[in-house]
């Protein structure tokens, strides 16, 4: 039976000059061996046997190989409001001489409006994770002797690099009001309110449409779709996801010849808000990528001097671990011959519908240049395991496809600019490089199955048989991944 859905990809030199059939996990089928850590309880080495003639990236031994084990927050949902504006102040001039001056009510303050920012610098969302709520300040009301009301305070969310906004609504005081004119309000000298409304100058004066919808306008051309922001480089300008709405006019703006003293201003917006989604998307080269319990963990254990948590039971891993693995000790120093993995948690069957740890993992390993799929070669199917994986991973694709508009997503990169409409193009889960690891060989009933999966997965995807329990064949895992990210 052919294994269709694995999508086969064309043979690679570079990954074939790479035996991946580890010997010393079979070693009728292939007489060489290979072994950088013999451990107490793997077979002797027979005499006859030559040490693989191979470079070994000699990770065992390499006291250098940085492994970072934090786990972050990467979902976040928070609310934002930007800040009301101030009320227009109704004042008229007066003094010792002048008893029935002309008036001089300052405008309200503009409220606060809210930026978001990537860094570099920062690696976790867990710091938003308190607020919930984000408000920027209201502006304050204007005052007599035409002096305006403070502007509130804007406040720049930052988050790292790699982030992911997703609105999931916004409230507009001005479009989605309940009455459609009950943003347009007015605020009335003391005592004057009846004498106001009685008085038809007042009932014929024009709301300033105009200035009181200005920040819904520019809120409309900023974000005219719901607001996607995939921030994965550093955003030199922050990017406006609310303005601050406008303060109220003071009673200096609605004074004609035939009204000398308006008895009357407007008040300032209401503010806006918002509630987004924020996702940190792990940036690794390669994506572990198995069932609970295979051993991806322990993959990265040993390929590690520091530890990641290994148990036996499901969902050991509970967020994402991400190791770094230098590839070489002299080069690595420039930060370019290394790569990084990342041990996400085990995925389920259905995890695209959200079960077990859900849509969790396979965010990560979205971003991954390549996928490892850790197999364990003593479940009862390896073969249906990693066909089993395939079909989460497409599936969850196929919803996040249809979860973007139409419109696709609107790309900023930064407020002065024109949003930019364009549908993201995303590597697709199948144009990915991967190889299958399989795992748990040292275990006694696991060669035929190790062969049949290799037959199923056929030329071109590397299968390599590894025993992360006893560090064996790892190495040659780690040079399947060299090759396949070309470092
Ligand atoms: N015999 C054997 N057992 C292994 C091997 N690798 C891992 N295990 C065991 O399998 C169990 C699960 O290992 P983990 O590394 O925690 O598995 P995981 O894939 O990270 O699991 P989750 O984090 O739950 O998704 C542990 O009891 C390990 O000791 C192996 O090569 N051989
Ligand atoms: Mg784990």
């Amino acid at each position: 039976m052919a294994l269709l859905i694995l999508p086969r990809r064309p043979p690679r030199p570079a990954v074939h000059s790479i035996p991946t059939l580890t010997p010393f996990l079979y070693p009728s089928f292939v007489r060489r061996i290979h072994r950088s850590t013999p451990s107490a309880d793997a077979e002797p080495l027979s005499s006859d046997e030559a040490p693989s003639p191979l470079p070994s990236p000699a990770l065992e031994s390499h006291p250098h190989h940085i492994f970072t084990n934090s786990p972050f927050a990467d979902l976040r949902t928070i609310s934002l409001a930007s800040g009301a504006g101030g009320n227009g102040c109704i004042s008229f001039l007066r003094d010792k001489f002048i008893s029935d001056g002309p008036a001089n009510g300052g405008d309200g303050g503009t409220g606060g409006s809210i930026y978001i920012q990537a860094i570099v610098g920062e690696t976790s969302l867990h710091k938003l994770g308190r607020q919930g709520v984000i408000k920027a300040s209201d502006g304050s009301h204007g005052k007599g002797s035409s002096s305006g009301g403070k502007r509130g305070e804007d406040v720049v969310i930052q988050v790292p690099v790699g982030t992911v906004v997703r609105e999931i609504n916004r409230y507009d005081p001005i479009v989605d009001a309940e009455d459609p004119l009950e943003w347009q309000k007015w605020t009335h000298y003391p005592d004057s309110l009846a004498k106001n409304l009685a008085d038809p100058k007042f009932r014929t004066v024009k709301f300033p449409v105009n200035h009181h919808r200005n920040a819904s306008e520019l809120l409309r051309a900023t974000h005219p779709y719901k607001v996607d922001l995939d921030l994965s480089e550093p955003t030199q300008k922050p990017i406006l996801l609310l303005p601050g709405s406008p303060g109220g006019l003071g009673n200096p703006h609605f004074v004609s010849t035939s009204l000398r003293h308006p008895l009357f201003a407007t008040k300032g917006t209401k503010g806006f808000r918002m509630t987004i989604q924020l996702e940190l998307k792990v940036l690794a080269d390669i994506g572990l990528v198995g069932f609970p319990n295979a051993g991806k963990s322990s993959f990265l254990r040993a390929v590690s001097a520091r530890k990641a948590r290994v148990g036996d039971w499901a969902f050991t891993t509970l967020s994402p671990n991400i190791g770094t693995v230098m590839v070489d000790e002299r080069r690595g120093e420039d930060g370019k011959e290394r790569f990084t993995i990342a041990d996400i948690p085990g995925l389920v069957e259905d995890a695209h519908l959200d079960k077990g740890l859900g849509l969790g993992f396979l965010r990560h390993v979205e971003r991954a240049r390549a996928l490892a799929f850790v197999i364990d070669l003593s479940s009862p199917d390896p073969v249906e395991d990693l066909r089993k994986l395939w079909r989460e991973l497409e599936e969850y694709e196929t919803d996040q496809l249809e979860e973007i508009a139409p419109e696709g997503h609107v790309r900023w990169t930064g407020i002065s600019q024109e949003p930019v409409k364009k549908r993201e193009k995303k590597e697709r889960m199948r144009d990915k490089k991967w190889l299958v690891i399989a795992n748990k060989a040292d275990l006694e009933g696991t060669r035929e199955k190790f062969f049949k999966l290799k037959k199923e997965v056929g030329e071109g995807v590397e299968v390599v048989p590894i025993s992360a329990l006893r560090k064996e064949g790892v190495e040659n895992a780690l040079g399947v991944m060299k090759a396949l990210l070309g470092v």
